[in-house]
């Protein structure tokens, strides 16, 4: 050891004297990242425990004063870094500097809780971004949706939120859309059309079923479709028969568009956009010129043929024609919309079919709830949804499968000084939550014994067992800010309640109609990182499946 020692001391005191000025820099670079270092914690330390009840967050301690906290670990493996590093596991605000930009970062449960139900604090900076960014909506337009000036129709009075008027807007009429009598009319549509697409699938027509080479496509090809056409009526798919192919690689493409990475090197990508928004172009104004208020029929809820629903209609009249937005970015606003819908929900479900399929007890105990909810004929494809969508070991498999791959990051921009607890955040600053700690905080979710831990799928977690019944029940208490794949307060996701129907409804489905192997060792079922933070995490890799007619034990 001191031979070593002496080793590295003479090495250094040779280069030091080969090249004094730049050891010295390398000296004073050292010493000036170490006083910083001691300098923010102290300041740190003063902050984080000090008892006043009027706090601005303090900074984390780092070590080069204009660089700044560099998570390192966050960029290669994120999970792991809400999971293991200390400043992401405190439970309360932080504030991190990177470079010139001073981000505010919130944590803890209550204090997510209450951060999320702030009203005054924008999104607004997101939703620009994804449509400039990802749907390639024209720079005009969106300024107009961000403008304080525009005017919204005279009917609306501006809602709570801290967005402007055309946001405010056009997400009172989407919260309309996805709520009450219509959103029943979409849960019946979806419901109806997935049915015809199950039972008329080539899975069916032969003894010894299909192999899949990538299980994903059965929910891109027909359950997307079925999704897609609930929404739109038929006239999208009809007039795009290739729509559901490229639409999926756009959505997989979401972090390429917010990343900004230029065309020549995700050119598919690109292409794929493009290819999507001329066929919502196509669909809206095919749809505009064939509907006539005066002879087109309406069902009961005002929903017609061409547009699908009352909701497309409205919405293209009033930015289009009353408003006079461009049809080309109408089309990249619904793209946006139908990602919102689509994107998430398709991937969880599938999901939680493999999770379902590759355990034989999961899926008799799936199969038992499944045919307690059956109506009419025993051999038709028909439940009672809402029945079906309160069995708790169905709830518990979807909440089970959001918690662990859904990893959602919440930015908002603050409109005025706000107080999150005692927490006093600025005028004008950034602020980001995350939903990951609270889904891998192994204190919630996990038992002492640590036997199912936090990253590995065990639906268990949402069952408790209560004097009142023998049987389990699914159960959320005591877990609010620790669950928050669909957001929570100001935001909370318009669309949660269909997504759950969406998921047990084509769950039960399946497991009914069909036996499936999932031909993949769980070692090759990993998660795809590049959309952490934005939402249901993909499969890295093609998982093959083969799906046939269900035999019917006796059991
Ligand atoms: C598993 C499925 C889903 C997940 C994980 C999810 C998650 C989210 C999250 C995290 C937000 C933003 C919340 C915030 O910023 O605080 C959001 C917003 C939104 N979601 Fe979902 N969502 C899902 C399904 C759906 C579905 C099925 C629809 C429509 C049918 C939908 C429509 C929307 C819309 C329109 C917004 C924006 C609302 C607004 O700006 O007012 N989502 N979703």
């Amino acid at each position: 050891m001191a031979s070593t020692n002496s080793y590295f001391r003479s090495i250094v005191t040779s280069h030091v004297e080969a090249h004094p000025k730049l050891a010295y820099a390398i000296l004073a670079t050292l010493a000036i990242s170490v006083a910083h270092y001691a300098v923010t914690s102290a300041l740190y330390g003063k902050v984080a425990h000090s008892k006043s009840l009027q706090k601005t967050p303090p900074v984390v301690p780092h070590f080069l004063p204009f660089i700044g906290n560099v998570p390192w670990q966050f960029a290669w493996s994120p999970i792991e870094f809400f999971k293991s590093s200390y400043y992401a596991f405190l439970q309360h605000p932080v504030r991190i500097r990177l470079f010139t930009k001073e981000l505010y970062i919130i944590q803890g449960r209550e204090n997510v809780v209450a951060h999320l139900a702030q009203t005054s604090t924008s999104n607004t900076m997101f939703n620009a971004s994804f449509l400039r960014q990802t749907c390639a909506m024209s720079s005009y337009a969106v300024e107009r949706l961000g403008s304080e000036t525009e005017e919204t129709p005279k009917y609306f009075e501006r809602k709570y939120l801290a967005a402007a008027p055309l946001y405010a807007w056009s997400s009172s009429v989407i919260h309309r859309y996805l709520a009450g009598r219509s959103a029943l009319r979409l849960s019946q549509r979806f419901e109806n059309n997935l049915r015809g697409r199950i039972e008329g699938h080539q899975a069916l027509a032969v003894p010894e079923g299909v192999v899949l080479n990538n299980f994903l496509d059965f929910f891109i090809d027909d359950v997307t479709a079925a999704l897609l056409d609930a929404m739109c009526g038929n006239g999208l798919l009809e007039r795009n028969p290739a729509f559901t192919g490229a639409f999926w690689t756009f959505c997989e493409n979401f972090p390429t568009f917010m990343k900004q990475i230029p065309r020549f090197l995700a050119p598919q990508a690109y292409n794929a956009r493009e290819e999507v928004l001329a066929a919502v172009a196509n669909w809206q104004t095919w749809a505009s010129e064939n509907f006539d208020a005066n002879t087109t029929p309406l069902d009961e809820d005002g929903d017609d043929p061409f547009w699908g629903s009352k909701f497309f209609r409205e919405r293209f009249s009033t930015f289009v024609f009353d408003m006079g937005f461009d049809a080309r970015d109408m089309a990249s606003m619904e793209l946006g919309f139908l990602f919102g819908a689509s994107s998430n929900v398709t991937v969880n479900t599938y999901w939680c079919a493999i999770d379902v399929f590759k355990d034989q007890v999961l899926l008799k105990d799936i199969r038992k709830e499944v045919q307690a909810c059956k109506t009419e004929d025993k051999g038709d494809l028909r439940f009672d949804i809402s029945k079906l969508i309160q069995q708790p070991l169905l709830q518990a498999v979807f909440a089970e499968s959001l918690r662990l791959r859904c990893h959602n990051m919440f930015i908002r921009k603050t409109t005025e000084a706000i107080n999150i607890l005692e927490w006093v955040i600025p005028k004008d600053r950034f602020v980001i939550a995350w939903s990951t700690p609270g889904h891998m905080d192994s204190k919630v979710w996990s038992d002492t014994n640590d036997i199912h831990p936090v990253d590995t799928f065990w639906p268990g977690r949402f069952l408790k067992y209560t004097d009142k019944s023998k049987f389990a029940q699914f159960s959320l208490t005591k877990r609010e800010g620790s669950w928050l794949p669909f957001g929570s307060g100001a935001n909370l996701c318009p669309g949660r309640h269909f997504a759950k129907i969406h998921c047990i409804l084509t769950l039960a489905m399946m497991v009914e109609r069909f036996d499936c192997e999932i031909l993949a060792e769980p070692k090759d079922l990993k998660i795809d990182l590049s959309k952490f933070g934005m939402g249901v995490l993909g499969p890295s890799g093609k998982v093959a499946a083969r799906l046939r007619r269900r035999e019917k034990k006796t059991e």
